[in-house]
């Protein structure tokens, strides 16, 4: 079972424009709507594939009832942990060249109660076995250690716990030891303190995670694919995007392939690696943060390398 965990969902407005110009009147093309924030996401592509996670996330108002709406139009279960805030709008401006601008909300205000309502919500979804990923930044009044806290609390149900998040709840989960971290290039660079150059790089600074006590590093590199560190295990992998639409989405994509492919095969970390990346690949393909099919991951095939260049330069720099 897959639990996700959203402190700061959002609807993701993502609007496609010519050209992005400051100071001028740009005409959109066309739009749409997703239900969004990170474990939403990772949810919603669970679901597209047949595989129920329950989403918990908090949300109120008529901009919450919208986001319940679009999660359950996307088959994904969720519980819903009711609070007086709105969930903010994120919108991304997407070009035809796939670049693509991004403006996040800081999302409402979460009360004490709300908060302590939302964890006892997770903590009553988990039995033993379960994986519980907690997923993207956290709103006002919840704090830093908030992902930190849970992990001790979630490991004595006997829950995998995964994080995706970012800034300062990032550096306070690192020292609480979580089963997974889901970095980025600029969160890994955050999380050790020191510019990543190669995958050699990132490989060093993954095992530092681990000896931190993180069991498992998925870290993401974008175009250049992923590199998954565990113990014992040092994998390199990508997968081939001709012409990406919108990476809106695609960590989220990733993440969910890992968690689709490890939950149901724990020690398949190769296999886990090549179903995350042909997920994050397909994602990058579709508009907005729509959230790949198993003909759209089918698509877009991985390859994990036999060996890993330590010198390989990054081309995200
Ligand atoms: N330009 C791209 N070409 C091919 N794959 C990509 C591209 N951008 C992202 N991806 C895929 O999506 C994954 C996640 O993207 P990344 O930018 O690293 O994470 P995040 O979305 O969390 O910032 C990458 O590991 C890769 O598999
Ligand atoms: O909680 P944060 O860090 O503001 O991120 C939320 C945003 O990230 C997304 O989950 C996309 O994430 P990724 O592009 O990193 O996969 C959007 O759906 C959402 O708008």
């Amino acid at each position: 079972m897959i639990i996700t965990l959203t402190p700061n969902p959002s609807l993701d407005k993502t609007l496609q424009i010519p050209r992005l110009e400051r100071g001028a009147v740009v005409r959109a093309s066309g739009g749409r709507v997703d239900a969004g924030g990170k474990g939403v996401n990772v949810s919603r592509a669970l679901a597209a594939h047949g595989l129920a996670s329950t989403a918990v996330l908090p949300l109120g108002g008529a901009a919450g009832a919208r986001l319940a709406e679009l999660l359950d139009l996307a088959g994904v279960p969720a519980r819903v942990v009711t609070v007086a805030g709105e969930p903010r709008v994120n919108v991304t401006v997407a070009e035809p060249d796939g670049v693509t601008t991004k403006i996040n909300e800081p999302g409402p205000a979460l009360s004490l109660s709300e908060v302590s309502e939302m964890v006892d919500a997770v903590v009553g979804l988990v039995s033993p076995g379960t994986w519980v990923a907690g997923c993207g930044s956290l709103p006002s009044g919840v704090p830093d250690s908030f992902y930190a806290d849970l992990v001790p609390r979630l490991r004595d149900l006997g829950a995998h716990v995964v994080v995706d998040t970012s800034g300062p709840a990032l550096r306070a989960v690192l020292a609480a030891g979580p089963d997974l971290v889901k970095p980025n290039l600029e969160e890994l660079v955050e999380a050790v303190g020191r510019p990543l150059s190669t995958l050699g790089d990132v490989v060093s600074a993954a095992r530092e995670l681990l000896e931190r006590g993180i069991s498992t590093v998925l870290a993401s590199l974008g175009a250049d694919g992923a590199v998954l560190v565990s113990s014992g295990v040092c994998l390199y992998g990508t997968a081939r995007v001709s012409r990406p639409l919108s990476t809106v989405g695609a960590g989220d994509a990733l993440l969910a392939g890992y968690l689709a492919h490890i939950s149901s095969a724990p020690a398949d970390f190769g296999g886990a690696l090549a179903n995350a990346l042909s997920f994050g690949a397909a994602a990058t393909s579709l508009p907005g943060s729509r959230m790949p099919g198993p003909d759209e991951v089918a698509a877009f095939p991985a390859t994990v390398h036999e060996r890993l260049d330590p010198s390989q330069k990054l081309s995200l720099l």
